[in-house]
């Protein structure tokens, strides 16, 4: 891989990003790296200074054979390497490193999600669908893990839900040359926000749904820039596939129709929905049979189009929860576009576990417990009305904290869901970052109805998995929500290691099991 600097000159003058340029070292024109880390250069890169970046981060890059660097302004650490000013440093690493990389998109069938809720769940549906397709020939990039071919190797865990584009594109070249074909990915609001997916078009592209949440300081200003940034998916898709029961439906669909003609345009619902828009619904799901074992769920097509696609018919889960219905048509219908059959979707789906969403332990003697990634007011809700639902209205016992220095509407969200639906509560540590934990848990707690709901706080969390798991009686449940399969809580910068919430879970169950016997 290699990009000469009269290349790169070009590329930015054609996305009108340049401001100006430095020539100050006319003997290294090629650029055969990139990076946007310093602890990342090598001999001959192409450097961008980007984000909260300090000027000696460029002394190093330069130490390390950074040549050439990209930068909103002159920065004097640079002087004697090439320096390319512009605009915006964000979008022209996005451009530059998709050339870098010799635009691994048009060698893809790429499907995004977009949604506050669902995506990793509908993408690893997708991918497991898809998987079956094309025969072990899917990558996938998701807020847990990035899948880039088919050997355990090409497996790593991911940092951000959606990389940063040099990243992205780094990937997505890699993903090619171990011979994938599709890739299917998740696309945060903050990765428009921080056009970490500029210029990058996807070939469908899913609205989940939308609900207040990332709202703060380090994240969106208000709800309208959420919206609009996540809108950008569907501007950005040559087909486009939307849930018609999300929050502001009327928006998502104009902003779908802004780009792609209404014949690309696909719509999801359940049966028993009734549209207040005037559209037409390609796609109806309803539930056929729900235990706490598997659901049973019909998939319908409506219109012509959808009837083509050949997937409509019954399916099964294994991931249990009525919202996970929602997740699984959309990938029914997501890799149906991509060629998917009825019997690939029907056993891609079937069997599918997605690490800390819906994993469940039974500890004798005491009740059930559920780990789930749940973390705002409306995932909150579908997890715990579903639990309610499915054990007729046991005691339910949640342990749950929210993250420091982003979301600050959940802990509103949370004090009002457990009013609505838990009897205990137990306030705890989740990622508390430069915050203290103790005033995150005492602002939750400001908000919830203490005469209906029993709350305690501990915020050792591994203390307070085992405080709910003792307190539990056999029939009644326990949710240690929020974190899923996290391995880390983030404190001040450091990802301090934690066992995860089912590694505690079973520690306990085990002591109580063996204090039975
Ligand atoms: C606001 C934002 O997008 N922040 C991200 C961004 O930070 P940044 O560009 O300011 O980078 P920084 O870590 O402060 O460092 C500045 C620059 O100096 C460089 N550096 C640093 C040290 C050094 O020795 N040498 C050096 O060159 C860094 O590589 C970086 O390029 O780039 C970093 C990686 O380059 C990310 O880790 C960081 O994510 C933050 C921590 C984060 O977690 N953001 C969350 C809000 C986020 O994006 N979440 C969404 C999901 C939420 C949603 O659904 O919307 C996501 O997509 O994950
Ligand atoms: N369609 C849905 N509607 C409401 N809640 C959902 C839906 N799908 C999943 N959930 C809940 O949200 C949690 C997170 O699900 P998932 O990881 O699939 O979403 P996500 O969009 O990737 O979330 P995040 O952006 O927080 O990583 C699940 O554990 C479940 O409790």
């Amino acid at each position: 891989m290699a990009l000469t600097l009269d290349a790169c000159i070009l590329l930015l003058k054609e996305h009108h990003l340049l401001k100006s340029v430095a020539l100050n070292d006319p003997a290294t024109l090629n650029m055969t790296a990139i990076a946007y880390d310093s602890r990342k250069v090598t001999e001959e890169t192409l450097f961008f200074c980007k984000g909260n970046f300090r000027p000696v981060f460029l002394t190093n890059a330069k130490e390390q054979g950074a040549v050439t660097y990209v930068a909103e302004q002159p920065i004097s650490e640079g002087n004697g390497m090439n320096a390319l000013i512009v605009t915006n440093v964000q979008k022209a690493m996005a451009i530059l490193s998709a050339a870098f990389y010799d635009y691994p998109q048009d060698d893809l069938f790429i499907i995004a999600y977009t949604g506050t809720k669902g995506k990793t769940t509908a993408a690893y549906f997708t991918q497991a669908i898809l998987q079956e397709a094309t025969i072990q020939k899917t990558a996938l990039f998701s807020t847990i893990d990035r899948v880039l071919g088919p050997k355990p190797e090409q497996r790593f865990k991911s940092d951000l839900t959606t990389p940063e584009s040099l990243d992205l594109f780094h990937d997505m070249r890699e993903a090619v040359e171990n011979g994938m074909t599709h890739l299917v990915m998740e696309v945060s609001s903050q990765a428009y926000k921080k056009n970490r997916v500029y210029g990058l078009t996807y070939d469908v592209g899913f609205f989940l749904n939308i609900s207040p949440d990332h709202v703060g300081p380090n994240e969106h200003p208000d709800f309208a820039d959420y919206l609009h940034c996540k809108l950008q998916l569907l501007v950005n898709s040559r087909r486009c596939v939307i849930n018609a029961q999300t929050q502001n439906f009327a928006d998502v669909y104009a902003a779908a129709q802004a780009t792609t003609n209404p014949s690309d345009i696909y719509l999801f619902a359940e049966t028993a929905y009734q549209a207040t828009e005037a559209v037409d619904i390609d796609f109806r799901f309803e539930n056929l049979e729900m235990s706490l074992a598997d659901s049973r769920f019909k998939v319908t097509a409506v219109s012509d189009r959808a009837n083509a696609l050949g997937v409509a018919g019954d399916y099964q889960l294994r991931l249990i929860g009525d919202f996970n219905e929602s997740n699984a048509t959309a990938a029914i219908i997501g890799s149906a576009l991509a060629g998917a059959d009825l019997k690939q979707a029907q056993q891609g789906i079937r069997q599918l576990q997605i690490p800390g969403r819906m994993e469940t332990l039974a500890v004798p003697n005491h009740g059930q417990v559920y780990v789930d990634y749940a973390h705002n007011y409306a995932s909150m809700k579908a997890l715990l009305s579903f639990l309610q639902k499915e054990y007729h209205n046991s005691k339910l016992i949640v342990v749950v904290g929210s993250p420091g220095d982003k979301g600050v509407s959940r802990r509103a969200g949370f004090a009002q869901v457990l009013n609505e639906y838990a009897n205990q509560a137990i306030l705890t540590t989740d990622d508390p970052g430069y915050e203290d934990p103790a005033a995150i848990a005492a602002e939750i707690r400001t908000g919830i109805d203490e005469a209906k709901v029993q709350t305690t706080v501990e915020l050792n969390r591994a203390t307070a998995v085992e405080q709910a798991i003792e307190a539990s009686q056999p029939g009644e449940i326990v949710v240690l929500a929020a974190k899923g399969a996290d391995a880390y809580q983030k404190v001040r910068g450091v990802d301090t290691p934690y066992a995860t919430d089912m590694v505690i879970a079973k520690q306990v169950a085990e002591r109580l099991t063996k204090q039975v016997n």
